[in-house]
């Protein structure tokens, strides 16, 4: 059984005592949440082990985890082990393996990640790892993240060509010669601290490279002649494939791949001609300029929106695709686009790429019960589209735009902030909605899961309409664990798990910000690193002996009239971001002293 293989991974580990409560007596895993610490559970079943910061050492015994057929990651960062290489290869699934800030040494061999095909991400950052870079890493088709800094790894860089890989640092080693043109756009920071590396994006090699730098690539057995004139080829090769390549991205990944779109830009998204809502299975198809093409004439005939309420106006995917567009934004999770309808509706289309947790039937009943769901402050699904690779969920369009936008994003432009009255107003309408979703979800544990201000749309009169709920379910789990807010929470960052409470504490980061008119910049950043960094923005904005100084100063006059209320609101705010969950207020407590707090100006 699972528990019985964790026992046995647990028994070579030495000093593990951070993994006490590993007991076969209650099962690893409840539903999606972890009962056994460092567990990433869904629906029962193992996905990741991640044990950070445990001061764990001895042997990482692979052949127990190879009994569990779901996991995909693994993360020990932080932790004192010693030992060579594991043979991790035995796991062929893994996905992301996270290794750094050890004490690892020894050289991988190279052929350690052979037939590994699902590997995404490795990390070995800051460990005592010796020899050649393994050469099985150039043949990982999805590999997308490599950090090897910190290491003492020698030789020449092996030649990556895999256009998936955007993360790549190898900083700080001992390596030589020259770097291959495929990573010659990753910046030089990336490569700084090496013994002898030279070429794009760090200072041509000379030619003919002088005795005392010269650096044979010991792998590919070629002369160092035959080596530039391939280099200049394959660079001027790679010069073409990388425009071609970041043309296209470009017109994927509007917001130039910006995690998650910085509210403090322009308020005004940038207006586009064209751009691609529907991939259909690899081909893109423009909205409005190439509308009469045959090719998207086919693939428009093939696709079907679904509606899910039947009060509002239908359109087909032709009228989409027929329709100009623009770009909203690209958040991690997710690219929005504004689209206008030629009967001159306004709509807004998410395009999701991982959003396969559950097979289409399931999905098509989610989605039916989201539609389902009515209440003046949730911004309700109108339509969606299934495909096995992408789904669209579309909306209507709000023309005030973000809470984000407008607390953050009109300083700079001379217009009025939000005075107390309507922040007051968009914190009750915020919590009423989500008092709404958990009585209409109860089965989640998490019924909004990803509240943040940029969902939050501002509607008429500022009446704020949630966005983005409900999907937990339906996300990957492994995007869903770097990105969604539920996941950036202190139960999760400590103890894997998510719980009742979890989405009030989003919500009391949500007040904080409204109060403070501070943005947690860490929504910015994906994944580890971030998550710390949200649960103690709290207490960089209000420090423990906090006064007025902590409000809004854009608040203006209401700031001296209403403090009282404003300093009940905070602390309120503060009970729901309160780390550890018991003492934290529940949600029905919160909305109730919530709704207590007076608009007295
Ligand atoms: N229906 C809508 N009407 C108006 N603006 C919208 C609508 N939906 C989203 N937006 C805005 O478009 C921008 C991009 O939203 P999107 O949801 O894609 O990303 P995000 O919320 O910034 O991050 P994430 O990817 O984590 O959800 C945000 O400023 C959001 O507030």
């Amino acid at each position: 059984s699972d528990s019985e293989l964790l026992i046995k991974f647990k028994s070579s580990l030495t000093n593990a005592d951070a993994l006490s409560n590993w007991n076969p007596s209650t099962p690893p895993c409840n539903g999606n949440n972890a009962n056994w610490v460092g567990l990433l559970c869904a629906s029962d079943k193992i996905w990741g082990l991640k044990l950070e910061k445990m001061e764990l050492k001895g042997v990482i015994d692979v052949e127990s985890l190879t009994g569990l057929p779901d996991l995909r990651t693994i993360s020990l960062m932080h932790n004192n082990f010693d030992s060579n290489w594991p043979e991790f290869n035995k796991l062929i699934a893994l996905k992301a393996l996270y290794l750094s800030n050890n004490n690892f040494t020894g050289s991988i061999p190279d052929e350690a990640f052979q037939n590994m095909e699902w590997l995404k991400k490795i990390h070995v950052s800051n460990n005592q790892f010796t020899g050649e870079i393994p050469m099985s890493l150039t043949t990982l088709p999805k590999l997308k993240e490599l950090k090897f800094d910190g290491n003492k790894f020698e030789g020449a860089i092996p030649d990556f060509k895999q256009p998936t890989l955007t993360v790549f640092n190898v900083a700080n080693n001992a390596l030589v010669g020259e770097i291959p043109p495929a990573l010659s756009k990753i910046s030089s920071v990336s490569f700084s601290g090496n013994r002898a590396l030279c070429g794009a994006p760090l200072e041509a090699c000379k030619t003919p490279i002088s005795d005392s730098d010269q650096a044979p690539n010991p792998k590919s057995g070629a002369s160092v002649g035959s080596i530039v004139v391939v280099s200049i080829v394959v660079a001027l090769a790679v010069i073409v494939i990388v425009g071609v390549i970041f043309i296209l991205h470009r017109r994927k990944s509007p917001a130039g791949g910006a995690c998650v779109e910085n509210p403090s830009s322009s308020p005004n998204p940038h207006k586009k001609s064209n751009r691609d809502i529907v991939d259909d299975g690899g081909s893109t198809h423009s909205v409005s300029s190439h509308a009469s093409s045959s090719s998207t004439r086919r693939a428009a005939d093939s696709l079907k929106l679904s509606f899910v309420r039947d009060d509002r106006e239908r359109f087909d995917l032709h009228e989409l695709l027929k329709a100009s567009a623009e770009v909203l934004g690209s958040g991690c999770f997710s690219s929005s686009y504004k689209a206008a309808l030629t009967n001159g509706m306004m709509i807004v289309v998410k395009r999701f790429k991982q959003m396969n947790n559950v097979g289409r039937d399931e999905f098509h009943e989610h989605m039916r019960r989201i539609g389902r769901l009515s209440h003046p402050n949730l911004l309700p699904l109108v339509a969606y589209y299934y495909r096995k690779e992408e789904k669209l969920l579309v909306t209507d369009y709000v023309k005030h735009g973000s809470l984000a936008v407008r607390l953050h994003g009109y300083q700079g432009l001379g217009q009025p902030s939000l005075d107390w009255p309507t922040r007051l107003k968009i914190v009750k309408g915020i919590a009423k909605g989500l008092e709404y979703l958990y009585k209409e979800m109860p089965s989640l544990i998490a019924p909004h899961g990803h509240l943040k201000s940029s969902n939050v749309l501002l509607g008429e009169s500022f009446v704020p309409l949630l966005n983005d709920y409900g999907l937990v379910p339906v996300i990957n789990q492994e995007l869903a664990q770097d990105t969604m807010v539920i996941y950036k929470s202190p139960e999760y960052v400590q103890h894997g798990r998510v719980t009742k409470r979890t989405d009030v504490w989003s919500l009391g980061i949500l007040i904080v910000e409204i109060l403070t008119g501070k943005f947690p910049a860490s929504f910015l950043q994906q994944g580890k690193g971030s998550e710390m960094g949200l649960a103690n923005w709290v207490h960089s904005v209000v420090p423990e002996e906090w006064g007025v100084e902590v409000f809004d100063k854009e608040m203006g006059g209401s700031l001296s009239s209403s403090q009282g209320e404003m300093v009940k609101l905070l602390n309120i705010a503060l009970a729901c971001c309160e780390g550890d969950v018991d003492k934290r207020l529940d949600l029905k407590e919160a909305i109730e002293r919530i709704q207590g707090v007076k608009d007295t100006d």
